[in-house]
């Protein structure tokens, strides 16, 4: 049995929508698989029930199929689907690197981004791999149609989320069709201050760069309390605050020093609304861990 612990992801970081990604130190999925004739799959664990175990609408079932790697995928669930911490996204990840080592395919982590991303393309409509690139490689992510670039960051995070659902496929409706270039410049401006401060380990340019005027404000309308919620952090100290992949998980930059109140304000931000939300206070981590020969 090959087991594999692949991390919560947040896409978009604000400024990066469907390229930069950021692997979160926790929380984390763990899928375990053993060869089959064919592919099914056993869910458990937080928000198991609303996760279909047909291999068809699960995003382990295209992995396995992509690989030609039957197998019987046991998944526990510690991120919460429909989450926007790459709930999805870590299951595609971790099943595509176990099913790669159990079938000897010999391919490398690089080579199984697009693979993971088809597991993704399942269930929010389109291929997007700024949820599964960092899950596998680790670090900050930028994926372009070429090719997908790592910085090892070190930057303290807060990742909030309350107790409503918001499906990808419903967030990536509210996204505008088109951008004016003044809102072009305004984007390419804040994500290439948010790069430079991901090389530099620098939270206070990483919190500036996330910030984001096109796609962002359509979806902070789908999280009841974002904008209390953003108030908080930067009131107890974020460095930026920006809706985490299609929400409704809200994410915070910061210093290390000011996360514990970050976490604590943001909770109580959500409560203000009548959400009960959690938040995890983490950092930019490591991509998927494998467990061979468990
Ligand atoms: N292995 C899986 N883990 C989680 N959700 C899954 C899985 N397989 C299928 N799904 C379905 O995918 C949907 C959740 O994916 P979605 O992309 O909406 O959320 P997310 O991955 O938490 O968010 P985001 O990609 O914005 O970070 C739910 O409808 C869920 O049932
Ligand atoms: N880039 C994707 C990430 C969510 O899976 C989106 O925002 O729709």
């Amino acid at each position: 049995m090959i087991t594999v612990r692949a991390p919560a992801t947040s896409a978009n970081l604000g400024s990066g929508f469907d390229v930069f990604g950021a692997a979160l130190d926790r929380p984390a999925d763990v899928v375990r698989v053993e060869k089959a004739h064919r592919t099914t799959i056993d869910v458990t664990g937080y928000g198991a029930e609303f996760i279909p175990e047909d291999p068809d609408r699960n995003t382990v079932g295209a992995v396995a199929e992509a690989l030609d790697a039957p197998a019987h995928i046991r998944i526990d669930k510690g991120i919460r689907p429909s989450s926007g911490l790459g709930s999805s996204g870590a299951s595609a990840a971790a099943a595509a690197l176990a099913l790669n080592e159990l079938y000897d395919r010999g391919l490398s982590r690089r080579d199984l981004v697009p693979i993971a991303g088809k597991g993704e393309a399942t269930v929010s409509g389109d291929v997007h791999l700024d949820n599964v690139a960092p899950a596998l490689l680790g670090g900050f992510t930028v994926a372009t149609d070429r090719d997908v670039t790592v910085v090892d960051a070190d930057i303290p995070l807060v990742a909030c989320l309350p107790e409503i659902a918001v499906s990808t496929r419903d967030a990536r409706d509210v996204v505008p069709a088109g951008a004016t270039m003044e809102q072009l410049i305004y984007t390419v401006g804040r994500a290439a201050t948010l790069t430079t401060g991901m090389c530099r380990d620098d939270p206070r340019l990483v919190g500036k760069g996330m910030h984001d005027r096109l796609v962002t404000p359509a979806r902070a309308d789908l999280i009841a309390g974002y904008d209390g919620v953003r108030e908080a952090a930067l009131s107890a100290g974020a460095t930026g605050v920006t809706v985490s992949g299609a929400g409704p998980g809200v994410l915070a930059a910061c210093y290390p020093e000011d996360r514990q109140d970050i976490a604590a304000a943001m909770v109580d931000g959500f409560e203000d609304a009548g959400v009960d939300a959690r938040a995890y206070q983490t950092e930019i981590g490591r991509g998927a861990t494998l467990y061979p020969d468990e």
